[in-house]
C-alpha cells in the first residue's frame, strides 16, 4: 500500500537551541486526564494536585536523551476542551511529535483518542510542506494507581494504540517519574530515527483460515469509499493488508471492527463543512456547526452505518 503524504505548514523557523536540538511536543487529551500533570512531572519532576484547568502554556527543558542526544524540549500543554478546527490545526502544524493522553477511570477521555489521532492525521496530510515521515504519535493511559475506578484495560489499550500504529505506555503521574522522561526520550528516538522505529508491542496469534482472506477483502469492499479521501481507501487497504494467512480468526475480526473506527473517523474528519454526501446521509449537517463538531457528530452517525454492514468474521 502506498503511504499517505504527510506535509507541514512552515519549516520550523530555528531547529536549534544552543547546541541542542529543539523538538516540540503537543500533548493532547481530554480535560482532567492529567495532561498539566504529566507535563510539569517531565519539567519539574513534581507532582502537583491542581492546575488552572484553562492553562495553556509552553513548558520548556533541555535535556540529554540517552546515550548522548541532547535535546531542547517545548511542550505544549492544551487545554482539553472543545477548541475549533483553526487552533486545533495551528497546534498540530506546530508540533513534530504527539502524545495523547486518555485517564484510565474514564471511558470517554479513551474513545476521544481515536478523533485526536485522525484530526492529527488529517492536518498532516492537508497541510503545505512535505515531509518524509509521519511524526510520532504516542499513546498514553494515565491515572492507573486508581485500581478501583479502571474502566479501560491495559489491553484495550495496547490494541487499539497497536492498531493505530502508536506506541503505548499505562503510567500514574502521581506515582511515576522515570517512566514519564523514557516516554519523553522515546518519542525523541521515534523522531530523529524514524526508520528504525518499531511498534513495542506484537501479537501472538494462531492461524486464520486462508480462504477467509479474499472474503475479508469482499466485505470490505462494502465499506463506502468517499469522493476525495483517499485516506479512507488507505485505511480500508491497511486493514485488508493487515490480515494474511497468518492472522487468527479472532484477530482478523477485531481488525475489521477497528477498520470501522478508522474508516468512520478518518471519512468524518475528511469531511469539510457543506461538502455533501456524508453530511446527507448522516443527517448531522446544520450551517452552525464547526467542521471539529460536524466532525465528531458526523463520526458518530457514519459508524452507525458502517456497522450494519455485516463485516464480522462469523457472518463471511
Ligand atoms: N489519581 C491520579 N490523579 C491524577 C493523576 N494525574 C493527574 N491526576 C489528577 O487529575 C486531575 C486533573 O489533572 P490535570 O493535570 O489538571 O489534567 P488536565 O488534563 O491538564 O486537565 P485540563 O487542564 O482541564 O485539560 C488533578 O486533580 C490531578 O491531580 C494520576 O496519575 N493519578
Amino acid at each position: 500500500m502506498s503511504s499517505p503524504v504527510f506535509r507541514r505548514h512552515s519549516k520550523k523557523p530555528n531547529n536549534f537551541h544552543g547546541n541542542s536540538q529543539r523538538f516540540r511536543v503537543a500533548v493532547f487529551g481530554q480535560k482532567g486526564v492529567g495532561k498539566t500533570a504529566f507535563n510539569v512531572r517531565f519539567v519539574t519532576k513534581r507532582f502537583i494536585g491542581e492546575y488552572d484547568p484553562s492553562l495553556e502554556s509552553i513548558y520548556q527543558r533541555e535535556f540529554t536523551v540517552p546515550p548522548n542526544h541532547p535535546v531542547f524540549y517545548e511542550i505544549m500543554d492544551t487545554p482539553g476542551q472543545e477548541e475549533n478546527d483553526e487552533a486545533m490545526k495551528e497546534k498540530i502544524s506546530w508540533a513534530d511529535a504527539f502524545i495523547l493522553i486518555y485517564a484510565v477511570n474514564d471511558a470517554v477521555s479513551f474513545k476521544e483518542i481515536a478523533r485526536l489521532k485522525f484530526l492529527v492525521y488529517h492536518v498532516l496530510t492537508n497541510s503545505h510542506i512535505k515531509c518524509d515521515h509521519p511524526p510520532p504519535v504516542v499513546v498514553v493511559a494515565n491515572k492507573c494507581d486508581l485500581v478501583q475506578e479502571r474502566m479501560v484495560s491495559t489491553d484495550e489499550g495496547l490494541r487499539f494504540a497497536s492498531h493505530i500504529g502508536c506506541n503505548f505506555y499505562e503510567v500514574s503521574v502521581r506515582e511515576s517519574v522515570d517512566e514519564i522522561s523514557k516516554i519523553f526520550e522515546d518519542l525523541y528516538m521515534l523522531y530523529r530515527y524514524p526508520e528504525k522505529s518499531k511498534l513495542k508491542h506484537s501479537h501472538h496469534l494462531s492461524t486464520l483460515p486462508a480462504m477467509l482472506k479474499p472474503k475479508i477483502h469482499k466485505h470490505i469492499d462494502k465499506i463506502p469509499r468517499l469522493q476525495g479521501s483517499p485516506v479512507v481507501g488507505g485505511f480500508q487497504k491497511q486493514a485488508v493488508s493487515e490480515i494474511d494467512d497468518t492472522t487468527s480468526k479472532e484477530q482478523a475480526d477485531t481488525e475489521i471492527r477497528t477498520d470501522q473506527v478508522c474508516v468512520k473517523g478518518v471519512a468524518a474528519h475528511n469531511y469539510p463543512l457543506g461538502s455533501g454526501t456524508i453530511a446527507d446521509d448522516c443527517e448531522t449537517r446544520g450551517s452552525s456547526e464547526t467542521p471539529n463538531n460536524f466532525a465528531t457528530k458526523a463520526a458518530e452517525e457514519f459508524s452507525k452505518k458502517v456497522l450494519t454492514l455485516t463485516l464480522k468474521t462469523e457472518n463471511l
